[in-house]
């Protein structure tokens, strides 16, 4: 059929808030994601329906060099405050470029951007290191999100650096109360809320009553995200990242942070494939990849259609 003249294009390059540049993806049943190019920062992921998937604060105001609080921020060469930059590393206070001549990396999808960061003179006062960081962000044909992050050392002095990276996703959750998170009971946390000791999950379902901050290691390549009142579960496919950090801020934190709503914290849930614990080491010429792969599913657990268990299990 002769494409109509309504027809959105599959990749636009337009400009978002505060005439920011930003990316809009389109898949062919009507999902949809968008990224700016400040940050390579998902700001956007709806599925079919219009729905909006990820968390943006509604306090958010997009100005640059402030990271923008939500959706899917990029921590890197830095995870949290383990080392001397800034609070979860610089990468997603940059502006990136798209990568007008990227290396032939093939995928199914018809609607993706990629996007490049690489450090300037001045940004090698601060990290010493040079680099290639390559952000792919994808659509797949039936509306999942797929995030692919590939860093390459390209040290002239022969020098290896060592990094951590998180995918720093903010889920929108409809009741926090009523979220529940399958796949890292049973293992070991570190726990930011009491000076980093490390405990061991007990009981079955994480479920949230209080603020919560949960480095967990050496979690599985799935976990699922139910959302109980929207009859939703988010399941996200991390690969080359050992590591899950759960976080809520909860009532009193979320009042100290100026950039956030004070009743926010009920809607929302950060769940982040990372590389937090055991950083990355590459030699120069070596490159590591990092993958995310988010999908939405609808559970309705009181017909028992979906249990986590076999979600988790399936392929
Ligand atoms: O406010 P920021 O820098 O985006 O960090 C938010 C949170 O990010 C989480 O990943 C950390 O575990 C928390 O400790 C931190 O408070």
């Amino acid at each position: 059929m002769a494409g109509s003249g309504s027809e959105r294009a599959a990749v636009e390059l337009c400009k978002g808030i505060n005439g920011l540049d930003k990316v809009v993806l389109r898949g062919p049943r009507g999902s949809s994601a968008e990224v700016y190019l400040y940050g390579g920062h998902v700001t956007s992921w709806r599925n079919d329906h219009g729905e909006e998937l990820l968390f943006v604060s509604t306090k958010e105001i997009f100005k640059p060099p402030k990271a923008i609080r939500g959706g899917i921020p990029i921590c890197f060469p830095q995870f949290g405050s383990n080392g001397s930059l800034e609070q979860h590393g610089f990468a997603r206070n940059k502006f990136w470029s798209i990568d007008t001549d990227p290396p032939p990396f093939p995928t199914t999808s018809k609607s993706f951007i990629d996007l490049i960061l690489k450090p300037s003179e001045e940004d090698m006062q601060k990290w010493p290191h040079s680099y290639e960081f390559r952000l792919r962000v994808a659509l797949g044909n039936g509306g999942d999100l797929m995030l692919t992050s590939r860093v390459r050392n390209t040290n002239a002095d022969g020098k290896p650096f060592t990094f951590a990276f998180a995918y720093h996703t903010y889920f929108s959750v409809s009741d926090i109360s009523e979220v529940r998170v399958e796949g890292l009971e049973t293992l070991d946390y570190l726990d930011n809320l009491e000076n980093k000791e490390r405990f061991t999950e007990q009981g079955d379902a994480l479920t949230f009553e209080s603020e919560v901050d949960k480095v967990y290691l050496g979690a599985p390549t799935k976990i699922a995200i139910l959302d109980h009142e929207k009859k939703r579960t988010f399941v996200l496919r991390k690969d080359g990242l050992p590591d899950a950090v759960v976080w809520n801020p909860w009532d009193k934190k979320a009042k100290t942070m100026t950039d956030f709503g004070d009743d926010e914290y009920m809607h929302m849930l950060c769940v982040e494939a990372a590389a937090a614990e055991k950083p990355i080491t590459l030699k120069p010429g070596e490159e590591w990849k990092g993958r995310l792969e988010l999908s939405a599913v609808p559970s309705s657990y009181c017909s028992g259609q979906l249990d986590p268990q076999k979600v988790l299990q399936s392929s």
